[in-house]
């Protein structure tokens, strides 16, 4: 997996996928990150890359041109296709349904907008996709690239440990994850749950996965209208709501 990153802070886009399991996964050639910055191919004296933005209001426009050339250099530097996603509060919001799917491409370039934005002619004739990591306005799209990059990379074939890859499960079920205990056993603040201490690796599956449909009927019901639940999951479900309407 390549991922070509158009940002005028290519600095910051690098220094987030040089760390953890994406920046081993670098080291290890499972994926790579390069950067494309947009002053690079401002033409003029000052290196413009922003104009002012036509009828009028606050704030400064990415200009057509400087992208446009940064996209081209980007595409003409390695053979594979490139998905051109394009980061911004008015795209799809990214789902883990759709981190899988992305992981799957050989190649994915992320164009970061800043200020008010990016020309829209651009937009219509470069990018494949639009997605948001949140309804909230960032001050650019690096942020939302840096969260694809950690997304997909850590799916790449050999990127995760087994432990990792055990925990991406736990989320990838589309269940919130359970809790999880460290030593001491005995604390001040709580003991650990008896049943992680039994060796009784069949009860302590099942009470991970009560821990985590508990969870994610308190904070995500919408999680689990998407999600069909089999005969094992129902029931660990109506046993943890009982005890938590006791
Ligand atoms: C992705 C990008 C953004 C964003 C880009 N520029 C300002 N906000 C917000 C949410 N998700």
């Amino acid at each position: 997996m390549r991922f070509d990153v158009v940002t005028l802070f290519p600095d910051f886009v690098r220094q987030c996928a040089a760390v953890g399991v994406v920046g081993r996964a670098q080291q290890r050639e499972l994926l790579q990150v390069e950067t494309w910055n947009p002053r690079d191919y401002a033409t003029d004296n000052y290196r413009t890359v922003d104009g002012r933005t036509c009828g009028g209001g606050p704030g400064m426009v990415m200009l057509i041109d400087p992208l446009r050339a940064a996209l081209k250099a980007m595409r003409e530097a390695a053979a594979e296709p490139v998905h051109v996603i394009y980061l911004s509060p008015q795209g799809a919001r990214l789902t883990q349904g759709r981190v899988e799917a992305l992981a799957k491409l050989p190649r994915i370039g992320l164009l970061c907008g800043r200020y008010e934005g990016v020309d829209e002619r651009l937009l219509a004739h470069e990018v494949d996709e639009e997605l948001s990591i949140g309804d909230y306005v960032l001050s650019g799209g690096e942020l939302g690239a840096a969260v694809i990059i950690d997304a997909v990379g850590r799916l790449q074939e050999g990127a995760l440990n087994d432990a990792q890859s055990a925990q991406q499960d736990s989320f990838s079920d589309g269940l919130l994850d359970c809790p999880h205990y460290a030593k001491p056993v005995r604390h001040a603040l709580g003991d650990v749950p008896e049943v992680l201490l039994s060796g009784d690796h069949a009860a302590i599956r099942r009470w991970r996965l009560k821990q985590a449909l508990g969870r994610t009927w308190l904070r995500r019901p919408d999680l689990l209208v998407q999600r069909a639940l089999d005969k094992e999951s129902r029931a660990l479900l109506e046993e943890f709501r009982r005890e938590y309407a006791q």
